[in-house]
């Protein structure tokens, strides 16, 4: 089954389009509250985590996918990367799809490396990449025998993001030129990271892809949960009505929030409270998007 129809699907069957970031700050997970036996930075993300899985299993309120951001579990250590590797078997296993975060992108045999790293080792659903080198920097992760999903980034949600994505090329700009190469890539597994902080361009890519008859799934990351802070401002129904107003598919595309939801304890100051906060955070977000 293509990746985008195994996204179409698992949309549907959990109701809500989120994406629950995994991106740990040491410093905003108080771990110690419920636990006693925490005594390295590796255990406290494996901890912090899994009481959130734990959390959505019992009350039965799960994101339709999660995205750990690779760059927060290496930076911890060597081990941090296994930690990562673990709490995606164990987002799997609950039937929740992962998308590793980890922007690669290469030459040929170097993306193919890449490729299996994140399909194979780690065990990924779907990774981001950069499109910047061209289809046979992208070709690896698409023909990677896993057929997992392949989120190129598209129009990012940073303010540099304009420097070079939004560069005149050919009566258009350089952002459209890559959607143009991504609708002659695609072979089901295809997606694109398109950034929550600037709807007016969200609604005009999503126009561009329904006008090509080809839409794509989208990741869209920088959505900020009001109250909690270190977002990127994006608002969540915001980002829904600019598809909506480009014609495209209503659950198809995933909104992405990491430190919002993760440490949305911060907006009772309830510490010990962190997984239940994050999942009331998660549960309102998709009643607001229902
Ligand atoms: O354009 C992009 C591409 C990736 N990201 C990543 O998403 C999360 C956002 O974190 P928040 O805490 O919700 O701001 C993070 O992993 C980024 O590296 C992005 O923000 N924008």
């Amino acid at each position: 089954m293509l990746f985008s129809d195994r996204l179409e699907a698992r949309i549907a069957e959990c109701g809500n389009p989120i994406c629950l970031g995994m991106d740990p700050k040491l410093s905003l997970m108080p771990v110690e509250r419920r636990h006693s036996q925490v005594h390295t930075p590796e255990d406290k993300i494996r901890f912090f985590y899994m009481d959130i899985l734990e959390e959505c299993e019992k009350r039965n309120v799960k994101p339709a996918v999660v995205k750990p951001n690779s760059a927060y579990y290496e930076c911890v250590s060597i081990e941090g990367m296994r930690v990562l590797h673990d709490l995606i078997a164990a987002y799997k296993s609950a039937g929740i799809p992962v998308i590793l975060d980890a922007k690669r992108g290469d030459i040929g045999k170097s993306s193919a490396a890449y490729a299996d790293a994140a399909f194979r080792i780690y065990a990924a659903d779907a990774v981001t990449v950069s499109p910047w080198m061209g289809k046979d920097s992208v070709g690896p992760f698409l023909e990677h025998p896993a057929n997992g999903g392949v989120y190129a980034l598209l129009r990012t949600s940073n303010k540099g993001a304009a420097d070079f994505q939004d560069m005149p090329v050919k009566d258009s700009t350089a952002f459209f030129q890559v959607a143009q190469k991504l609708v002659e890539w695609d072979n089901g597994n295809l997606g694109a990271v398109v950034g929550a902080t600037h709807p007016e361009e969200l609604e005009k890519i999503t126009s561009f892809f329904v006008a090509a008859q080809h839409e794509i799934p989208f990741l869209i990351p920088g959505v900020s949960i009001p109250g909690v802070p270190g977002g990127q401002g994006g608002d969540a129904k915001t980002v829904l009505q600019a598809i909506a107003n480009g014609g495209g598919k209503r659950h198809f595309h995933v909104l992405n929030s990491s430190s919002g939801l993760n440490f949305a304890w911060q907006r009772s100051g309830k510490e010990a409270e962190y997984a239940a906060a994050c999942v009331d955070a998660m549960e309102s977000l998709a009643e607001a998007l229902h």
